[in-house]
């Protein structure tokens, strides 16, 4: 008997509009990321797609349709659970890196496996410790092993990107959500970072769901998606934006 996956990502009827608003900013209808899909999301500045991986994430529930993740639906959770869940299944790489400054490099990584049971199990079934595993992540970013005991307001805002970017990935969560991930990074490292996100998703089995100004990074993609295409608040969320 085979088994079929939960899609990694399932949106059904989703509406979501910023308190305050007078329109909403997404409305789509139906989304379906497969399990180890890696997607390209495309859409003008202000279109919604940090509020679209916001939604993913947990981060905010629509109000209404349903998000769901690995089949789970993010809304049946408490807001403690939603937490949880996300520590375990979602790596993060935002614009905005949300590094505890404070922190060293290598301490920060160490904190998706803290937070998460099932990211240290993941590490320790691949034979490996938290530790190995973030000092491996961090030497295939190109990160020099002398950064990671810094802290992390010490580092570059390229070299945090890509302390945020082994944060994500440590413990091989089943969906990774990055936005703009390399937009600090210069031409050759962004290159080896794109490669390195895509290496560690396929070799995970991770989907991948990736925003981007860069054009010239859609070809690495499974699928290209245009936001304004399959927002039906399209209009309205650009015209909120500039209100
Ligand atoms: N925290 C917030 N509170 C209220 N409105 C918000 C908030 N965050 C975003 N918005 C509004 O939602 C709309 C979509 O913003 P969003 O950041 O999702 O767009 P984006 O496509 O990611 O833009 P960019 O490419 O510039 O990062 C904009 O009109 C924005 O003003």
């Amino acid at each position: 008997m085979s088994v079929i996956a939960a899609p990694a990502v399932r949106l059904a009827g989703l509406r979501y509009r910023w308190p305050g608003a007078q329109a909403d900013c997404l409305d789509i209808e139906r989304l379906d990321i497969a399990s180890g899909e890696r997607v390209f999301l495309r859409g003008p500045s202000g279109s919604g797609k940090t509020t679209l991986l916001s939604l993913v994430g947990g981060v905010i529930l629509p109000q209404a349709g349903s998000v769901e993740v690995s089949g789970q639906v993010l809304a049946a959770l408490s807001s403690g659970a939603r937490d949880r869940f996300r520590a375990d299944h979602v790596g993060f790489v935002f614009q905005l890196f949300n590094l505890l400054p404070w922190l060293s490099a290598l301490d920060n990584i160490l904190l998706a496996c803290r937070f998460s049971p099932q990211r240290r199990a993941r590490v320790a079934a691949a034979g490996s410790t938290p530790a190995a595993e973030a000092a491996r992540l961090a030497a295939r970013l190109d990160l020099d092993p002398g950064l990671l005991a810094r802290p992390a307001a010490q580092l570059s805002v390229g070299q945090q990107q890509r302390v945020a970017a082994a944060r994500a990935l440590i413990g091989r969560p089943g969906l990774v959500v990055a936005d703009e991930p390399t937009s600090a990074l210069d031409a050759d490292r962004q290159q080896a970072f794109i490669a390195l996100l895509l290496e560690e998703c396929a070799a995970a089995g991770a989907a991948l769901l990736f925003v981007s100004h860069d054009q010239r990074l859609a070809a690495h993609f499974d699928r290209v998606l245009e936001l304004d295409h399959m927002n039906r608040a399209s209009a309205a969320c650009a015209a909120e934006g500039g209100a």
